[in-house]
């Protein structure tokens, strides 16, 4: 019998490689944050066609979490100001999960109408992400409040989702270091993973916002994080900054966590984290565990197709005027170049 995702409860098919039940240990899921975390910060406008799109193609590829977007201030956030035509307009894949995120009570109302407007059944998202951070400088950026006080106003949110039937997940941002005030205190990261966890959160998402984590330092604080949340329901969250995140990851999976957030293309940066740049590549992530012990749980098979994310990565960086900043992503393109000019050489 195949185990249950962590996530769902759906029974896992057999990913390629895996074998005994004691396997089951070494599933690993992948939230991907791409259209959310990774187009939040953009500049331009980018079109609802665009993100639909965008999510679509990576249900398609397997991912099994894809955060669509978010119900926070237009004002604050103007990228995320058409989520509620996003979620209206995307396909939704059975097995899949949509989370969006949600930063007070205004946002989960916003949703509700969406909801009840729409008529979807069963709902069109099954779940939302609230967030706060381990300083109050940096959730007096984001939030415009103090952490206290944001865990205070965040409780009925969470209650709220649950009675609903929503799944609620947790963000703790600047787990490691904040652009405001420098170093954190891991015994804060601890006391607001473990708020979040309290309030019913069934996972606590750690966010090296800044990215400037390393594997010893994410050790440390996650081994500090366990003392109060059961590691089943911590998920690792890096920016590759200082790249390090692919490293971090391994870090964070040596201590139990096994799940871990990513963006397509490695897009991404929080408006609130002067410099930071984008999520670990989920490209990077994926390409980095093959052959490992590890097997990422996709919804596809139970795989999440490497080379299929990789063209997905491209089209939305080219999308957005760039290239894609996964480094699989690009080698594995410019691999395939390769073989198709031999290829045409022979001919
Ligand atoms: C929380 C607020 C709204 C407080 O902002 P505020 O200005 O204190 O809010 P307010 O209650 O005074 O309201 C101001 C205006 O916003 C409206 N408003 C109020 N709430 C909403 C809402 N939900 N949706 C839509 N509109 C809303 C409200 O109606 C009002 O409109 P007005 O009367 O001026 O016309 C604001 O600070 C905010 O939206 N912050 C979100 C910032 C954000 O999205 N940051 C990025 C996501 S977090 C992240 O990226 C980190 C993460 C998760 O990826 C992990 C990591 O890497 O660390």
């Amino acid at each position: 019998m195949f185990p249950r995702c962590a996530l769902c409860t759906s029974r896992l098919t057999r990913p390629r490689g895996f074998a005994t039940a004691a396997s089951a240990n070494n599933l690993v899921n992948i939230v991907e944050v791409g259209p959310r975390d990774g187009l939040q910060n953009e500049k331009g406008v980018i079109p609802v066609d665009v993100k639909v799109e965008l999510i679509n193609r990576l249900a398609r590829a397997g991912a099994q979490n894809i955060e669509t977007g978010s119900f926070v201030s237009p004002k604050w956030v103007p990228q995320m100001g058409g989520t509620s035509e996003v979620i209206t307009r995307m396909e939704r894949l059975p097995g899949v999960h949509y989370p969006v995120l949600v930063p007070n009570h205004k946002g989960l109302q916003n949703i509700f109408s969406v909801l009840d407007e729409t008529k979807f059944t069963p709902p069109i998202t099954d779940e939302i992400a609230i967030f706060t951070a381990a300083t109050d400088a940096f959730t007096r950026a984001n939030l415009n409040t103090t952490t206290a006080e944001s865990l205070r106003q965040l409780e009925p949110v969470a209650r709220t989702a649950l009675d609903k039937g929503l799944r609620v997940r947790g963000y703790v941002s600047v787990v490691i270091a904040c652009p405001y005030s420098g170093a954190v205190d891991y015994k804060r990261v601890r006391e607001v993973a473990k708020a979040l966890a309290d309030m019913g959160c069934y996972q606590v998402s750690l966010g090296d916002t800044v990215g400037q984590g390393t594997p010893e330092r994410v050790a440390e604080m996650i081994e500090e994080v366990k003392k109060s949340v059961p590691v089943e329901k911590l998920a690792g969250h890096f920016h590759d900054t200082y790249g390090t995140a692919v490293a971090n990851v391994f870090a964070a999976l040596a201590q139990g966590v096994r799940t871990i957030d990513s963006s397509v293309g490695g897009l991404g940066g929080c408006p609130y984290s002067p410099g930071a740049t984008g999520n670990v590549a989920t490209e990077d992530v994926l390409y980095a565990l093959r052959g490992s012990r590890y097997h990422v749980v996709g919804s596809n098979n139970g795989t999440i197709n490497l080379d299929e994310v990789v063209n997905i990565g491209w089209w939305i960086s080219e999308k957005l005027g760039r290239e894609s900043v996964s480094r699989a992503g690009r080698a594995i393109r410019a691999s395939r170049q390769r073989e198709e000019t031999d290829r045409k050489a022979k001919l």
